[in-house]
């Protein structure tokens, strides 16, 4: 039993070992399947990347033949290349040494120029040097021959010099002599004008118009203006001699001279209206050649300003520049004459009546009492009344001027100054004169109204050349009644007055025939002597003398007046109404009044007469206040109407006026003047803008 127990136990034993050791391999064989299946993995893993090497080989197969494709043709390129550069670099080598060959030629050929050249230049020294020796040779010649001329320029020159000496002074001799002869001419000058300002001569300015814009093309009749007031003009419609005509005047202005320029001219004239001469400065001419231009000027502005304009603002200045010693009262007159009846220009009643003209200038200077008179304190004053005088004068268009002036215009300044120091009075009247156009009446084309006034301007502007003309040859009758504008004129023309014409002329040649009579007319005006001129001046002690004259001879006039009544009454009663011869008694009333005439007319004889404003057709009776009666008026209703023949002796004696009128006999007119003057001249002082200019008269 125990060995079978032991042997149990071996077996039972070794089965447990058996056991022990199937787990273990059991543990073994799942320790090797899990190898193996790692194994296997690795395996697949490998195969992989078996492949993918296998894969990378191929690629870089592929690329490797690729490369060596591009290999073999890049290198058969640059074989190909290389065979290239050899035959290009064969043929330049080749060149070079043939353009070596080239130069070796050239720099044979010229090294054998050179050679030549300096042969050549050898041969060119060779001849300049000889050349140089000649030279020497000749300028020592030269210099030896130049001693000698020198020696004898020394001799010309102090020969020259003594000759030059001579000529010096026969030169500072007619230097002198031209001295002195500039002096004796301008002594002359100042002789003559002397002598004229004796005489009295008109003195005549001639002042020449620029062409106007748009006029380029015409060509001049002024062939020449000398300095000494000559004027040459040219008549291309004749020949030779007769084409030509001299004019010699007192000055002449050229066409561009300006406005001031003219007026400095004449300043001293003007100025002497301020120590009581009168003076009238008129401008005549052709239409269209500058007239009013002359003395109105063509604008507002200062540098425009005509000869009106710069005399009253020149009387303004020295008035207040001698206020000190001076007081000065300035009035203004403005009267157009149109178709032969006068005008108040500065007027504002349209339909003013008729005015009439004093042929001789009354006491106060007015020629024409019944125009407006007003007082003036200033240049601006004088602008606003000029403004309306230009507005109211009558103006149409004809085919020489657009805007022609149709009426005689006549500006007149009144100035009367008192000495303050010695009473004495001074009274100076300036008459600006702008002439209507002298224009011939085929050449301005006119008709109808404009044929008229055409007709009445010449007729009025031949009067005046017929009395410039009887002036001129002294003749005892000068018509001075032959129109309206003589009239006016004629105490400027035959007075004492300083007497300045203005002639106009166009410078163009159309315009030559006009021109050249102009020119005849200025001529024989600058002939025409009036004496030598009067101031208006009266000391404390004469004026109270004739105010002294002039009441007696009131007195006698009253006691005239007195006498001639009692006839008139006479006349009146029944019983006495005609007498036994049966003439009438109003002829013995007029024979008493002649009979006065008679004794008024011996006792002075530089009577005034009164000029009414009659037309041609006699229809002026009793239009003016001054007009003389007529035929049927009674002595008495003269008397009454306006001053005797007897009465206007108290206004002058010996042409001299009296200072103070007696009180009945204060003309009218004067107080009608006043009475119409108040109603502009009422506005004036306040400012010169306050006058309002009346309605424009435009002539159609
Ligand atoms: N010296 C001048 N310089 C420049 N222009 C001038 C001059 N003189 C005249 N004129 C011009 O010539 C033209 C005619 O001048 P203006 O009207 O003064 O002539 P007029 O002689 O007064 O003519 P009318 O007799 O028809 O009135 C105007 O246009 C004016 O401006």
């Amino acid at each position: 039993m125990s060995t079978r127990r032991c042997n149990t136990d071996n077996t039972c034993l070794s089965f447990q070992m058996a056991i022990n050791r199937l787990e273990l391999v059991k543990v073994e064989k799942s320790k090797i399947d899990e190898r193996r299946k790692i194994g296997e993995q690795d395996m697949v893993r490998l195969m992989r990347e078996k492949e993918n090497a296998e894969n990378t080989v191929t690629n870089l197969q592929q690329e490797i033949q690729v490369m060596s494709r591009m290999f073999e043709e890049y290198r058969e390129q640059m074989e190909e290349k290389t065979s290239q550069m050899e035959e290009h670099l064969t043929l330049r080598a080749k060149e070079a040494e043939f353009l070596l060959t080239q130069s070796k030629k050239r720099v044979e050929e010229v090294e054998t120029a050179s050679e030549l050249q300096s042969q050549l230049w050898s041969k060119k020294a060779n001849t300049f040097r000889s050349f140089m020796d000649n030279q020497k040779l000749s300028i020592k010649d030269i210099r030896i021959s130049s001693q000698s001329i020198k020696q004898e320029m020394f001799a010309l020159q102090m020969k020259w010099r003594d000759e030059i000496s001579n000529i010096g002074l026969d030169l500072k001799g007619l230097v002198d002599a031209a001295e002195n002869y500039h002096g004796v001419l301008a002594e002359n000058q100042k002789l003559f004008n002397e002598v004229q300002e004796l005489k009295g001569n008109i003195r005549v300015y001639c002042r020449v118009r620029p062409f106007l814009p748009g006029q380029d093309g015409k060509s001049t009749a002024v062939d020449y203006i000398g300095e000494n007031g000559e004027i040459l003009i040219s008549n291309p419609s004749k020949q030779g001699k007769d084409g030509y005509r001299m004019f010699k005047f007192n000055k002449i202005f050229n066409t561009h001279v300006s406005q001031a320029e003219v007026f400095s001219d004449i300043q001293p004239l003007i100025r002497s209206v301020l120590d009581g001469f009168n003076v009238c400065i008129f401008a005549y001419g052709q239409t269209g050649s500058g007239k009013t231009y002359t003395m109105s000027g063509p604008g507002k502005s200062k540098e425009d300003w005509g000869v009106n304009y710069r005399a009253l603002n020149d009387l303004f200045d020295i008035s207040l520049k001698r206020r000190n010693t001076f007081s000065y009262e300035v009035e203004v007159q403005m009267v157009e004459i149109y178709n032969e009846q006068v005008r108040d220009l500065l007027s504002n009643d349209i339909a003013q009546k008729r005015l009439g003209i004093w042929s001789t200038s009354q006491p106060n200077g007015l020629v024409v009492p019944d125009a407006s008179l007003i007082p003036v304190k200033s240049t601006s004053d004088v602008l606003d009344l000029m403004e309306i005088g230009q507005a109211n004068r009558a103006v149409g268009s004809t085919a020489l001027n657009e805007r022609s002036s149709r009426s005689h215009s006549i500006l007149t300044v009144h100035v009367r100054g008192l000495d303050v120091k010695n009473g004495s009075t001074s009274r100076g009247c300036l008459h600006l004169i702008d002439l209507a156009g002298s224009e011939r009446v085929e050449r301005s084309e006119a008709t109808g109204d404009r044929l008229k006034e055409a007709q009445h301007i010449n007729k009025s502007l031949s009067a005046l050349g017929d009395v410039i003309f009887a002036l001129a040859q002294k003749n005892a009758h000068v018509p001075y009644r032959n129109s309206k504008l003589t009239q006016v004129l004629q105490s400027s023309l035959g007075g004492q007055a300083k007497t300045l014409m203005f002639v106009q002329i166009n410078p163009d040649v159309e315009s030559c025939s006009e021109t050249i009579s102009t020119l005849k007319f200025a001529e024989r005006v600058s002939g025409v002597e009036l004496g030598a001129a009067r101031s208006n001046k009266e000391g404390k002690d004469i004026k109270d003398l004739l105010e002294q004259v002039a009441s007696l001879k009131d007195t006698i006039s009253r006691k005239d007046m007195e006498i001639e009544q009692l006839q008139v009454n006479k006349v009146k009663s029944p019983s006495s109404l005609t007498d036994k011869s049966g003439s009438s008694l109003l002829k013995q009333s007029s024979t008493a009044s002649q009979q006065n005439q008679l004794i008024s007319g011996s006792i002075g004889s530089g009577e005034t007469e009164y000029e009414d404003n009659a037309s041609d057709d006699g229809c002026s009776v009793g239009e003016t206040e001054y007009s003389v009666g007529s035929a049927s008026e009674s002595a008495a209703d003269r008397m009454q109407k306006g001053p005797s023949r007897l009465t206007r002796f108290f206004l002058t004696k010996n042409g001299q006026p009296a200072a103070s009128r007696p009180k009945p006999k204060e003309p009218a007119p004067k107080t009608t003047t006043i009475g119409r003057r108040n109603s502009i001249a009422s506005q004036v002082p306040t400012g010169a803008s306050s006058i309002k200019p009346p309605k424009k008269r435009v002539v159609q």
